[in-house]
């Protein structure tokens, strides 16, 4: 245990307890790591308990021959032992080809070549802010973890990488009791005759063990995850396995039959496991590492009624509970939202359960309600939860316009695209209308096949310049790399779903852009939002071309026209189908009808769609720009032509840069949608929290944050 030349201090104990010779304990406070590699000093006789307290003894010795740090050593030295453990020389040093990415940033955490080849393998040459912040007390201190932090900075690995360090120290544990256990059954008398209860006994001992469940929302984030720490864990002999609906129950029981020690799960199908008797699951209360990914939006009250069931049996016996260390995180942890001028305005509230939450009080009500004991809260959020590389922009239109500004978004600003609506419905029409608009849209939303949803997810991510529709399946984790733009064709109905659609892009420290569409009825939901993320000032207007817009007109409106009428040939197909099976059921034949019936309605529709069609595939291939004009605006230099032409293409995130101070200042003074109030200046640092339910606790803890910053 690497709890080395920390800082300590003193806890108040049990006077009793010094007659037994114990001379005090001591929390740590700050890990002092660094020094440890630089000294090479450690107190032999720590014992770490599981809520991060040490309790020390007397004696102090140097470590004797301590080897000079990352001695190179060869690729077979990296091959996993059979249960992933690692050697003492392995813990100190790094790989040749590790070398390449330099890891001395991540030396200090103590992890095992295993683990440091991943990692350089990844390419991540140091920890992200949030991981440099959890990692420490996760580790050395072994503390439950409640973490915030922006879209997209590491999260996943800020409680992959405990865990996956977590079993390996207990795996290394295990081996050396059984190696003790052999030497006496070695030497004991034993008679070969078993018994059928010892043939039993063997089988549950034999049971490989469940080490950790990691919880999520969606099946796509649970996949996602799963390969992520698979990469990290790839040289540790450790096994990561996936448990979501939609996947063949047959598979599933296959996957888990071969023990693995790490679960990644949503929470429906894992409790229907559970409920079935799966042998594996059923080592589901020894767990010793507990994750949720998004827990805000797990414990939204209605969404998960299964985590509750979990929770409530995981959580009963107290002393597994404590053995038990638990990782919470999401980027809109600590999001509070002001309460509706309605209710402000009724003067003061009385009932505690409409009365505006604080952060404390929030994060009071998560670590509550999943048994965590004395967290390391760890909040860079910065109540807001997007990411700094984020450039945030705004469409204010009519409800019938958005179809247009999308597509001239879409044409104009080429780019991996997501774009997001508040329902199926939505993204079935936008699909379809932009199908027919030549963009090649892909779909994802909830009442989509599984297997689909993860193509589409695939040829969206491999695809350039691709296009999905979602709904708010794809808002919280998914790591696509390089998404471009997100756009909110609807304008989100929660804060936390605008942080999270938006940071689907500007990840890992990449630039992206997201713009909201906003039409008059969702004016005041987005002034909403505005104020629960802070903001400083209303988002800049994103600069649109008015005469390409102009343009793309008639374009959109033939392609709307056209949706309707494949719909009505549908629907008279689905009429036509209908009667021919009635008829069939009775044993009638109803040629004559039915051929009238299919040349009257149906015939009409097709031909005008195939005229329409025609018609919409010859304005697509037509230049866009009315003659004479010249293609010369302050903003937009390139001359114009069809939408197909390259030199048309403009890079929205320069553009909404370049023309941000002009937007805000100038031109769209008197359209500004949302005037901020005066608010508390953001800091950067992280925020501490006290955890309190007293009022007087609360209040002290908000003058204590206002000083800070
Ligand atoms: N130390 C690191 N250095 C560089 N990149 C990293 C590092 N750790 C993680 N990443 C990468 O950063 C990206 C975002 O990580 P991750 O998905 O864990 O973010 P997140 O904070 O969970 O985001 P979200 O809140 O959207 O779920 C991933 O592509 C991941 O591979």
């Amino acid at each position: 245990m690497n709890v080395i030349n920390a800082k300590w201090k003193p806890v108040p104990i049990d006077r009793k307890l010094f007659a037994e010779g114990l001379i005090g304990i001591e929390e740590c406070t700050e890990y002092g790591q660094n020094e440890f590699n630089k000294k090479g000093s450690v107190e032999t006789n720590l014992t770490v308990v599981d809520n991060g307290t040490v309790l020390k003894k007397k004696r102090k010795t140097e470590i004797q021959n301590q080897p000079k740090k990352k001695q190179k050593i060869q690729e077979n030295d990296f091959r996993p032992s059979q249960n992933g453990n690692t050697s003492e020389i392995e813990e100190t040093s790094v790989s040749s080809e590790t070398k390449q990415c330099n890891l001395d940033a991540w030396s200090s955490f103590g992890f095992p070549s295993t683990i440091l080849r991943a990692i350089g393998e990844l390419g991540f040459s140091e920890p992200t802010a949030i991981q440099k912040l959890t990692l420490p007390p996760a580790i050395l201190g072994r503390k439950d973890i409640v973490g915030a932090a922006e879209t997209g900075s590491g999260k996943t690995l800020a409680f992959g990488l405990p865990i996956l360090m977590g079993i390996l120290r207990l795996k290394e544990n295990q081996t050396e009791s059984s190696l003790v256990k052999d030497d006496i059954s070695d030497e004991s008398d034993i008679e070969d005759s078993i018994n059928e209860t010892d043939l039993d006994l063997k089988k549950t001992v034999n049971l490989k063990p469940l080490y950790a469940l990691i919880l999520t929302p969606t099946r796509e984030l649970a996949m996602q995850i799963k390969n992520h720490i698979t990469a990290i864990a790839k040289y540790t002999g450790i096994n990561v396995v996936v448990v979501v609906g939609g996947m063949a129950a047959v598979k599933q029981e296959r996957i888990l039959s071969k023990g693995p020690e790490i679960v990644v799960a949503t929470p429906g199908r894992l409790w229907e496991l559970i409920q079935q008797g799966n042998l594996h699951l059923s080592q589901i209360d020894n767990i010793r590492f507990l994750a949720i990914d998004e827990t805000d939006r797990m414990l939204e009250k209605g969404h998960f009624q299964e985590l509750n069931d979990l929770l409530e049996r995981i959580n009963l016996d107290k002393d597994k509970l404590k053995l038990r260390q638990n990782f919470v995180f999401s980027a809109t942890l600590t999001l509070v939202h002001d309460l509706p001028n309605y209710l402000k305005n009724k003067g003061q509230i009385k009932s505690k359960k409409i009365a505006n939450m604080t952060p404390e009080q929030k994060l009071k009500k998560i670590v509550d309600a999943l048994g965590l004991n004395d967290p390391k809260i760890v909040d860079i959020s910065e109540g807001k939860g997007t990411s700094e590389t984020l450039t945030e922009s705004r469409i204010t239109c009519r409800i019938d316009e958005k179809d247009l500004y999308l597509f001239y978004f879409i044409k104009r600003h080429p780019g991996r695209t997501l774009v997001f609506c508040n329902s199926i419905g939505c993204v079935k029409r936008l699909t379809a209308l932009l199908t027919l608009l030549n963009c090649h849209p892909l779909p994802l939303h909830a009442s989509m096949q599984q297997r689909q949803r993860l193509k589409n997810i695939e040829r969206f991510s491999s695809i350039e310049n691709s296009i999905l529709i979602a709904t708010d399946v794809a808002a919280r984790g998914l790591d696509i790399p390089q998404i471009d733009h997100v756009l909110h064709y609807q304008t989100p109905r929660t804060s936390e779903n605008y942080v999270h659609r938006s940071g689907r892009t500007a990840r890992a420290s990449r630039e992206g852009i997201s713009v909201v569409f906003i039409e008059p009825t969702e004016i005041r939901r987005y002034i909403k939002l505005c104020r629960t993320l802070g903001k400083a000032e209303d988002m800049p207007i994103f600069p649109v071309q008015e005469n390409i817009l102009n343009a793309v007109k008639k374009m959109i409106n033939l392609a709307r026209e056209l949706d309707k009428l494949q719909l009505q040939v549908k629907k008279a197909n689905t009429e036509m189908g209908w009667l021919q099976k009635a008829a069939d059921d009775m044993d009638v034949i109803v040629d004559d009808f039915s051929r009238k019936y299919d040349t009257k309605e149906t015939q009409r529709y097709k031909k005008l769609l195939d005229f329409k069609k025609k018609q919409l595939a010859s304005l697509l291939s037509m230049p866009i720009i009315p003659k004479g004009f010249s293609g010369k605006h302050p903003l937009y230099s390139s001359a114009l032509g069809s939408f197909n032409e390259a030199k048309n293409n403009e890079n929205a995130l320069d553009l909404v840069k370049g023309a941000a101070p002009k937007n805000s200042q100038e031109k769209h003074k008197n359209r500004r949608l949302f005037k901020p109030k005066n608010r508390e200046k953001q800091t950067g640092h992280p925020i501490s929290y006290k955890l309190t339910n007293t009022k007087k606790g609360v209040e002290k803890n908000k003058k204590n944050r206002k000083n800070k910053r």
